[in-house]
């Protein structure tokens, strides 16, 4: 085992117990989740965070590639109570550094406290405070981070389901969670995956029946392209979105995003449905809210906790969003059906098929 330290804003070290060496700066957060840390760590929306545990013991089961949301570990860190040998191989196995043996506690305190916050990590048999702090003063706030979508999307346009009899989704890809495909494609759909910064002429190629903006990482501010392409779409397209994809539809619908203070990030987040009065739990990773949707967007759902809109329909157009995450990886399944909502809004639009009149 080897030093450990972690700088947070303001110049606080901590010390901890290196388990995974290297050095690495990030937005620092918390998730409450107590399973499901093999989804949240290959989740692309912990790009440029460092991910804290407040459950205390994390990798008990574990480390299935099954169960992974993308091809590698997003976080640039991971702090935890105590961290099993399995997770530890798989961390160091991508140059993730880790800490253990702190008291996360303290540290979840400080981000409910202060907010989200920089910090900066170094671990290793040579580890100093001054490594952590100067990691610290190169940390980015994440608004900054302006390129972040094409550190998560394909390069290319991929397609799942081609051989499904469903509806055509188009899914523009700012980080998108494998589930969400799998969720679609399960349904029958068949799934074209396009770059975050797709242009309409890319998407009309394909001639979707509903336009899907995916959830991803950073600041909703930084997905221009994804904004004008909801838009284009939105008259003659049905919309939907997940997470940073409400904030991308809001933002395109004359609304506006805000940064939370330290966001919401577990599996038990409660929502209310305001038609139907019913409570559901949600598994949730976000730190941007909608803070007003506009003219065109109504809120259905809210934040029990908080009151911040967690569904969004359209009041003009074919709009339905989720700011929690319906797939449901890690988490309750409480919330499937938003993805047969979504290929029903799509089959509304469908025109009817021309039956010849003989
Ligand atoms: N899971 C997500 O899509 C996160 C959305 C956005 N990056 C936020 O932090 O709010």
């Amino acid at each position: 085992m080897t030093a450990a330290y972690v700088a947070l804003e303001g110049g606080h070290v901590i010390e901890g117990r290196g388990r995974s060496p290297g050095t690495a700066r990030g937005e620092l957060v918390f998730t409450t989740a107590y399973s499901g840390y093999e989804e949240s760590l290959t989740d692309p929306s912990y790009e440029e965070q460092v991910l804290t545990f407040s459950y205390p013991l994390i990798g008990n089961y574990g480390v299935r590639e099954e169960r992974f949301e993308s091809d590698r570990i997003h976080p640039r860190a991971v702090i935890a109570r105590e961290l099993t040998d399995d997770v530890v191989e798989w961390l160091d196995s991508e140059d993730v550094p880790a800490v253990d043996h702190l008291d996360t506690r303290d540290v979840v305190t400080d981000v409910r406290e202060e907010g989200a916050m920089k910090c900066g990590i170094a671990v290793g048999e040579n580890a100093t405070p001054d490594d952590a702090l100067a990691e610290l003063e190169r940390c980015k706030a994440m608004s900054d981070h302006t390129e972040i979508g094409e550190q998560v999307s394909v390069a290319e346009t991929t397609t799942h389901g081609a051989d499904n009899d469903g509806e055509t989704v188009a899914l523009v890809d700012c980080g998108v969670k494998g589930s969400i495909i799998d969720s679609l494609v399960a349904r029958d759909a068949t799934v074209h995956v396009f770059p975050h910064d797709a242009t309409a002429a890319d998407v009309d190629a394909v001639d979707p029946d509903v336009l899907f903006i995916s959830n991803g990482p950073g600041d909703p501010a930084n997905y221009q392209a994804a904004v004008d392409l909801v838009s284009e779409f939105v008259e003659d397209t049905p919309v939907a979105g997940i997470c940073l994809g409400q904030q991308i539809v809001a933002r395109a619908l004359g609304g506006t995003t805000e940064k939370m203070a330290f966001g919401h990030r577990g599996v038990n987040q409660p929502v209310l449905d305001l038609e139907s009065g019913q409570v559901v739990m949600t598994t949730q990773n976000h730190g941007y809210t909608v803070a007003d949707p506009g003219d065109h967007l109504e809120v259905t759902q809210i934040n029990v906790n908080d009151d911040t809109p967690e569904g969004l329909d359209g009041t003009d157009y074919d709009v339905i969003t989720r700011q929690y995450h319906p797939e449901a990886n890690p988490g309750p399944e409480d919330t499937l059906d938003f993805f047969d909502d979504v290929l029903e809004l799509a089959t509304a639009e469908t025109p009817p098929a021309v039956v010849a009149d003989d």
